[in-house]
């Protein structure tokens, strides 16, 4: 099986992000091992801080985004970072050629259930017309990552990736801690019978989507004519890893819940990487009404409405949301 640093050398990959994607992933070899070792390691719990979204930080929040913060500083190869956990952008080494954003830990309400988490990261070549410590680094459209993937940590440790090329799927040998590649081009099947939706917000969509899941629940006898399953994880990493595998659609729509955030999934760090992967695996990437990449972030933890997966499904879905006219 061939070593990722391999693979990224045939592809021709940039030497320097080369050896950025190979900093990022040695923090994550590193909480890898922390989510393995569990209630063992005192990684479970929440601790008593918030972050900037008002979210509860969990511990484990907070370690793997330190582990990241500090190899990524320490490593001389990245300019500007930006993280969930940090209230604004973290200047690095001046001069360095990429920025990098991460979620360092997705699914956090998963950490104390030993459910699947993930940490999800982006990179973008840094802007010479601005300063690392403004966050302007950060507004490029999805078009513009250099890099996108996320590393899961689930029974295995699995991490997808694309530098430009094809989705590809590495499988962390523990024995040996390498990223060996485990599946050379991910393909998002076109249709699919299997939607992804926290259901629970229900009274809380818009009409169009909520007609679009109506006619999924009505199986064969609906206008889909087709019997639907369901399957909700509670980490986005984890739902899109599913449809990377074997298709599918997951949806975070906007809802009413809370007027001062109708969307609850961040653009940069969570939406963008995601829908890099997808689209580079023949999927699709929208929000309500366009295609998530060409977005350009107006700040940092800016929040977007998602539906990305099988081509013909995110189509469909889509249909129901045009504004009647
Ligand atoms: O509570 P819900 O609505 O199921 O939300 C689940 C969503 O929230 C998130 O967990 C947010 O990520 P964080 O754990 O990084 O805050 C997404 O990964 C996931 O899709
Ligand atoms: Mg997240
Ligand atoms: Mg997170």
């Amino acid at each position: 099986m061939k070593r990722l640093i391999n693979c990224l050398e045939n592809d021709k990959v940039d030497i320097e992000l080369i050896l950025l994607i190979d900093t990022l992933l040695t923090a994550c070899k590193e909480i890898s091992f922390r989510v393995g070792q569990g209630a063992l390691s005192n990684v479970l719990g929440s601790t008593l801080d918030e972050n900037i979204q008002g979210e509860t930080q969990k511990k484990l929040d907070i370690i793997s985004n330190q582990l990241l913060k500090d190899m990524l500083l320490a490593s001389g190869r990245v300019r500007t970072i930006a993280s969930e956990e940090e209230d604004s952008v973290v200047a690095a080494t001046e001069g360095a050629p990429y920025i990098v954003a991460f979620d360092p830990l997705d699914g956090s309400s998963n950490i104390d259930i030993n459910g699947q988490i993930g940490t999800i990261f982006t990179i973008y070549r840094a802007k010479d017309d601005v300063p690392a410590t403004s966050e302007l680094q950060f507004a490029q459209q999805g078009t513009e990552q250099v890099c996108a993937g996320y590393v899961l940590y689930g029974p295995s440790t699995m991490l997808a990736l694309t530098t430009g090329g094809p989705s590809r799927l590495y499988t962390l040998d523990k024995t040996q801690g390498c990223y060996l590649l485990t599946t050379a081009q991910l393909e998002v099947p076109t249709q699919t019978a299997e939607f992804a939706v926290n259901m629970s917000n229900f009274t809380q969509w818009s009409s169009g989507f909520t007609d679009y899941i109506n006619a999924l629940l009505l199986g064969n006898e609906g206008p889909r004519a087709k019997k639907y399953n369901m399957r909700w994880n509670g980490a986005m990493v984890g739902d899109v890893h599913r449809v990377l595998s074997r298709g599918g659609i997951f949806c975070y729509p906007s809802d009413t819940k809370n007027p001062q955030q109708p969307a609850k999934l961040r653009l940069l760090y969570e939406a963008n990487p995601l829908a890099m992967l997808v689209e580079h695996a023949q999927g699709k990437a929208f929000t309500e009404h366009e295609r998530i990449l060409t977005i350009t972030p107006s700040h940092i933890h800016q929040r977007v409405a998602v539906i990305m997966g099988s081509t013909e499904e995110v189509d469909a879905c889509l249909g129901y949301l045009k504004p009647a006219l």
